[in-house]
């Protein structure tokens, strides 16, 4: 599904994190349906830029400047969250070890980071069906009493998923989705999220491990010191050259039934 209505519009964004400025002039258009991967190396505002998409962070008010999605400035959280599931190392970080896999998917509903400490939130029956539905999507439903702390990091990347898939977003923007598993939980995430794809959703995948980019991805940006340095076609992009220069070390780039590797040169 394609509109014209870019998913996401950055136009112009200075940003700043503490006292330094990551962004001063960034520019990024992502059209619906168009599965895109951000790569770059660290420092290079990947982090910066998933909080800028999540309005945890906001560019420098001035004239020509904007962060919109689906042609919208001004979002409700609760209305953002419906429209992108965000997945990221940042929210991981943030749950205590007691929280349980079922109450990690629910408080997708709330915004919030586990529903147990808030009396307030109260999930509704609905809300707990769902959440169940999400995790039998994501073969979970074993995780569902298991406390986080608990869990490996692939059946924790799996709940925060199923979090960000409660509202059934159009587009799911993930954040590193496979760093830290081993290879079994990294191919059957790699699975879970293709599916998904499959399902309609767009991606818009954070990145500096070129290997976790599925072959459903067709664009690639690189960015560096808060900078594009380039955008275009994944085949134009993913090249050893162009891979040696983002990351400033030689390498040989290959690819195999639409995955990408890098080894050193
Ligand atoms: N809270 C902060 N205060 C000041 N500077 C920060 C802060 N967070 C990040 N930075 C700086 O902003 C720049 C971009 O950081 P960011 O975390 O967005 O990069 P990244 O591409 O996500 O890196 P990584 O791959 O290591 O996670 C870096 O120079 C970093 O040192």
């Amino acid at each position: 599904m394609t509109t014209d209505v870019p998913l996401i519009e950055i136009e112009n964004a200075e940003v700043y994190r503490g006292d330094t400025r990551v962004f001063e002039n960034l520019s990024l258009r992502i059209a619906q349906g168009r599965h895109t991967a951000i790569l770059g190396p660290n420092g290079a505002g990947k982090s910066t830029l998933l909080r800028l998409l999540s309005r945890e962070l906001y560019p420098v008010h001035r004239e020509g400047s904007s962060v919109r999605i689906l042609g919208h400035d001004r979002w409700d959280v609760f209305e953002l969250r419906r429209q992108l599931g965000v997945v990221s190392h940042e929210l991981q970080m943030q749950y205590t070890r007691t929280v349980r896999g079922l109450d990690v998917v629910l408080s997708g509903f709330f915004s919030s980071v586990g529903i147990g400490y808030h009396s307030h939130l109260n999930p509704s029956p609905e809300q707990r069906a769902r959440a169940q539905s999400v995790l039998e999507q994501l073969g979970a439903t074993a995780l569902a009493q298991k406390a986080i702390g608990e869990m490996s990091s692939g059946e924790q990347r799996r709940c925060l998923l199923g979090r960000a898939l409660v509202h059934d977003p159009a587009c799911l923007v993930l954040d590193e989705p496979t760093a830290s598993l081993d290879l079994k939980a990294k191919f059957e995430l790699i699975g879970t999220i293709r599916q998904l794809v499959h399902q309609g959703r767009t991606l818009v995948l954070v990145t500096h491990h070129v290997d976790e980019i599925p072959p459903e991805v067709e664009r690639v940006v690189l960015l560096r010191a808060g900078r594009v340095v380039a955008d275009g076609k994944k085949s134009d992009i993913l090249t050893s050259e162009r891979l040696a220069d983002l990351f400033e070390t030689k390498m040989h780039l290959a690819e195999q039934r639409g995955f990408f590797y890098a080894i050193p040169d």
